[in-house]
């Protein structure tokens, strides 16, 4: 519909606007997507698992039709991700015998993948998430327990920042993380860049994922983390922003609708992010929602299966709610 305000264009000279796609959900509502988001992450089909399934095999089909897209549509392209503990094939750990493949083994694949995938998308894609979720959330651990940690040893992180910085000099290489605003990760998670930063390692960013809800985290401890993040000297991207209508331990299924008084939240807690946001638009470059409407959201059925959720500023049927007037009223 012509009459809604475009979402990006509100935040134009502020910050990128962005949502994660599929080839499904830019097929389907491709020219909804283009008119409010000006930057696109391949919610999945970028993912190792999805572009390089056996050693020897790539399939491109599904990230060049979102890349072509964002390039039709002059979009930004975010790049997610190249190495984390999930949806990433076993093969790569292990040798052929099905044992622990060797640190160099694991290395040359990773080299082989980036160099494959980062070459294939060099100038197009501005920002990998080149880790995702290295940190433990568990009190007292740091680096979560992951077959790259078990192959490659310690400096995986620095290795793969390395390696991406060779593939694409162009490209910012961002550290990805959720949980981020919690004081006990955050923490870990500034120490983990500081001490990339301190080794001379090419991180130009880190990843805030904004997966979040109704009653947490309190927007002071928002703030905290993005002022942390930003002493580092890094860039900030929002990466993965969505508002949960339920807490993450609410197994609650009783709901086929958001009830008043969620939307209600949802309309409040959307003005106090985007108008912190925009408080610190300075070290702030892009916010990318993770869906582009509640028809995509990856919360119908995480973490509770088969139950609906309502996180987004545009409905199931692509309509603007009134959390979507707050986060433009503040532009
Ligand atoms: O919010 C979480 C809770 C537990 C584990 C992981 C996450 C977030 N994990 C994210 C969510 C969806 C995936 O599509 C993204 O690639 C991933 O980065």
């Amino acid at each position: 519909d012509t009459k809604t305000p475009s979402l990006h264009g509100a935040y134009a000279g502020i910050f990128n606007i962005g949502a994660a796609v599929s080839t499904r959900t830019i097929r389907r509502e491709g020219g909804f997507i283009a008119a409010h988001y000006n930057s696109l992450t391949a919610e999945n089909q970028m993912k190792f698992e999805e572009i390089h399934p056996e050693e020897n095999r790539y399939d491109f089909a599904a990230a060049d039709e979102i890349a072509e897209f964002a390039e039709k549509h002059g979009m930004a392209l975010r790049g997610h991700t190249l190495v984390w503990h999930n949806q990433t094939p076993d093969w790569v750990f292990e040798e052929k015998d099905g044992s622990p493949a060797s640190r160099e083994k694991v290395l040359e694949r990773l080299r082989d993948h980036a160099g494959t995938v980062m070459g294939r998308y060099k100038g197009r894609i501005s920002a990998w998430d080149v880790v995702n979720e290295a940190i433990e959330d568990k009190s007292g651990a740091y680096l979560r327990e992951t077959k790259w940690l078990e192959t490659v040893g310690e400096d995986y992180l620095e290795q793969a920042f390395r390696i991406a910085h060779e593939i694409d000099p162009s490209a910012q290489l961002f550290y990805n993380d959720y949980n981020e605003t919690d004081p006990a990760k955050r923490d870990k998670i500034h120490r983990l860049v500081r001490s990339l930063l301190d080794a001379g390692t090419p991180v130009h960013g880190i990843g805030m994922q904004g997966h979040w809800n109704l009653y947490g985290p309190p927007i002071e401890e928002i703030r905290e983390a993005i002022e942390l993040y930003a002493s580092l000297g890094v860039r900030l991207h929002i990466t993965e922003l969505d508002i949960s209508a339920f807490r993450f331990d609410d197994r609650r299924t009783d709901l086929l609708a958001p009830t008043n008084e969620m939307e209600e939240l949802l309309t409040r807690r959307y003005e106090e992010i985007f108008r912190l946001f925009r408080e610190y638009r300075s070290a702030i470059d892009s916010v990318t929602f993770w869906g582009a409407a509640d028809s995509g959201t990856w919360l119908d059925g995480f973490p509770v299966r088969g139950r609906l959720n309502w996180p987004l500023p545009f409905d199931r049927e692509l309509k603007p709610k009134p959390a979507f007037w707050s986060i433009l009223d503040q532009a």
